[in-house]
């Protein structure tokens, strides 16, 4: 019973998956996925004991839900049969900029269909996700759903149209987060210290920091305004960040991933 399908089986069906058989929502035999040419379905099914689907009625055969988790770009090419292949089914898309009007061609006769954005931490369990479904959900649609994504962190809900904010804030934030952890870890480095110091130092002043602030009640400038003796070393360093209008770039950085989520919602 309620058997889920995964069509894509790269890195975030992987996650999930993961998280599904460990959190004991479903098991091994529960789960089936599909990928494209290469052996990421194979793999996957190695690794966790999942089945990896022949074809696409195989794999939709006795599934009650599927998760889309292909790249958004090869959503046009998909099976036309998946029409009809998908009829009755749930459908949850993790596709970047793909809008459940779009998803809705694809499965015109699905049972209804949500829209999510999870994000990478989630293959740790740590991941945020927000979804927006195409019709209210049945309580038992909504367990499916709160157990798909819960497998993978936080849940929130939100309205379709915020989605595309949502890829470029948390979907997207861990890259850019990645990229500053790289950038204070050569910054380290660059100021005299080995690099696996700075790895290190780098690694656990962000993961303290965002601990520190979701335990705290106080706003991100509070906690860094602690960290600010007047005239002390943080007042230098933040008066640069300044100087070089950090925040005007993360908002650009983070308005960039929102149109090309946009874009993709056109191709
Ligand atoms: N990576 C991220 O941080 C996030 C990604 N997303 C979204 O998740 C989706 C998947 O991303 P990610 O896991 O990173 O990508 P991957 O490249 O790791 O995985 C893509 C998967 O799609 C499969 N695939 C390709 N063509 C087809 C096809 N015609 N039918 C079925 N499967 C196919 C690939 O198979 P094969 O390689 O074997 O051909 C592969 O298993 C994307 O839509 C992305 O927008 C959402 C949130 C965060
Ligand atoms: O970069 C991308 O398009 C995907 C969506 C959010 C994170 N990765």
């Amino acid at each position: 019973m309620n058997k889920i399908a995964f069509i894509g089986a790269g890195r975030m069906a992987s996650a999930i998956v993961n998280g599904l058989l460990a959190s004991g929502a479903r098991t091994a035999s529960q789960i089936a996925c599909l990928g494209g040419d290469d052996n990421t379905a194979a793999n996957l099914a190695s690794r966790t004991g999942i089945t990896a689907a022949p074809g696409l009625a195989a794999l939709l055969d006795g599934a009650d839900t599927i998760v889309l988790a292909c790249k958004p770009q090869q959503l046009a090419s998909l099976d036309p049969r998946l029409a009809d292949l998908a009829a009755g089914k749930l459908v949850l898309s993790i596709l970047a900029g793909k809008r459940l009007d779009r998803l809705a061609q694809t499965f015109p006769r699905a049972r209804n269909i949500v829209r999510a954005m999870p994000n990478t931490p989630g293959q740790i369990g740590a991941g945020i996700t927000a979804w927006a479904a195409r019709a209210p959900l049945s309580d038992a649609d909504r367990a499916i759903i709160d157990a798909v994504l819960g497998a993978l962190g936080r849940v929130v809900t939100v309205g379709e149209p915020q989605l595309d904010a949502v890829t470029a804030l948390s979907g997207s934030g861990p890259g850019y987060i990645f990229e500053f952890a790289a950038a204070l870890r050569d910054a380290g480095e660059a100021a005299g210290l080995p690099r696996e110091t700075a790895r290190q130092l780098a690694v656990e002043t962000l993961l303290g920091s965002a601990r520190l602030l979701a335990a705290s009640e106080s706003e991100a400038e509070a906690l860094r305004d602690q960290v600010t003796s007047p005239n002390g070393t943080t007042y230098a360093g933040l008066q640069r960040m300044g100087s070089g209008n950090f925040r005007r770039l993360i908002k650009e950085t983070v308005l960039a991933a929102k149109h090309r989520s946009e874009e993709l919602s056109k191709d």
